[in-house]
């Protein structure tokens, strides 16, 4: 990655150490608490680099209070809790949602006072009900499949110290938004918000979502291993539905499974790659931290933004 040029590289030896003196308590309730999500996750990389970012997040809250609080002096108003924001970007399927609710415990534990919650993004796509209406449902994940009105609006909302505001939900089990239901984001110290758009500037609008985060994250892997890792979870999506009618799956479950793979790999190269290629790739160079990932989702390599 020649292009990073505005970035300090480390591969996760040398990341690891810049932080060997201290440690997150990673008691064995933590642990359990990550394995019962994703049994998967490497426990060697939560150590070597998940560790370390929390120590910079850490600091990174400390100095975002301390310029909050000497800007409501400078402007002579009271002091009050500003939510800090991480943004988790990359592509579908790259690993997102897994990192962010590591993330969601580590810093829990971390910050045993503060609290700290988590949305995605994917809860203000459009419900298949208005895709379909705007015939773009073979655009979902695009810019144009979100109502990033709402989505900066609930960030605002959020940053402005509102209480009990509310975002919509996705299942990707039922593959639409569920209806009426709703997660509550309730003036929390930190608020980690996973989703493929939130580098990008909507077409529509003036303003970023990135604008209201105060650190954010890319995770990259390259385009091979992620549609693997796509393929990966679709199989594991087609077992779960296999019993529930209500899955989106369900019929596909059991039906020729070589088919519903082949239409996987379809959806993967006219859908989700162009859209990874178009749109989310090139908001790389905006994340302040860039987490690199190979076989298996071991992180090899960590970019962290110079300017
Ligand atoms: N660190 C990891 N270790 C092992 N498997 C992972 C890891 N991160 C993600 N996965 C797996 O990769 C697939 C995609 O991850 P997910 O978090 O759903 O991605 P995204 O939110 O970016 O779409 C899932 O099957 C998930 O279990
Ligand atoms: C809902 C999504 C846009 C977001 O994906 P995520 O980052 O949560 O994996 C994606 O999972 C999706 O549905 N893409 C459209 C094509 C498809 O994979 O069915």
């Amino acid at each position: 990655m020649a292009d990073l040029i505005n970035y300090y590289a480390f591969k996760k030896d040398e990341w690891k150490d810049l932080y060997k003196l201290q440690t997150v308590p990673l008691t064995k309730d933590s642990l359990k608490q990550i394995k019962a999500f994703n049994d998967e996750i490497s426990m060697q990389d939560v150590r070597d680099v998940y560790v370390p970012i929390v120590h910079l997040l850490d600091l990174c809250t400390q100095s975002f209070n301390e310029w909050q609080k000497t800007k409501t002096h400078f402007l002579s108003k009271e002091d009050r809790k500003v939510p800090f924001i991480i943004g988790i970007s990359g592509s579908v399927a790259v690993g997102k949602s897994t990192t962010a609710r590591l993330l969601e415990v580590l810093l829990s534990r971390y910050f045993e006072d503060k609290k700290i919650q988590l949305i995605t993004t994917d809860g203000f796509l459009y419900n298949s009900a208005e895709l379909n209406r705007r015939h773009i449902m073979d655009r979902k994940g695009f810019p144009e499949s979100y109502d990033m009105k709402s989505l900066i609006n609930f960030l605002n909302e959020v940053k402005s110290g509102k209480s009990n505001v509310l975002a919509p939900v996705y299942s990707h089990d039922v593959y639409d938004i569920i209806p009426d239901k709703f997660d509550v984001i309730d003036q929390p110290d930190v608020l980690i918000i996973e989703g493929i758009n939130t580098l990008q500037l909507p077409s529509n609008q003036q303003i970023y979502v990135s604008d209201f985060t105060d650190f954010s994250i890319y995770i990259d892997a390259d385009d091979a291993l992620i549609e693997k890792w796509y393929l990966e979870r679709f199989e594991k999506l087609m077992d779960t539905a296999f019993q529930k009618p209500s899955n989106y799956y369900y019929e596909m479950a059991h039906k020729d499974r070589q088919k519903a793979i082949q239409k996987a790999k379809e959806v993967w190269q006219e859908i989700n790659l162009p859209n990874l290629l178009e749109n989310i790739k090139p908001t790389r160079t905006r994340a302040d931290l860039i987490i690199h990932k190979s076989d298996n989702h071991i992180i090899d390599q960590i970019f962290l933004r110079k300017y």
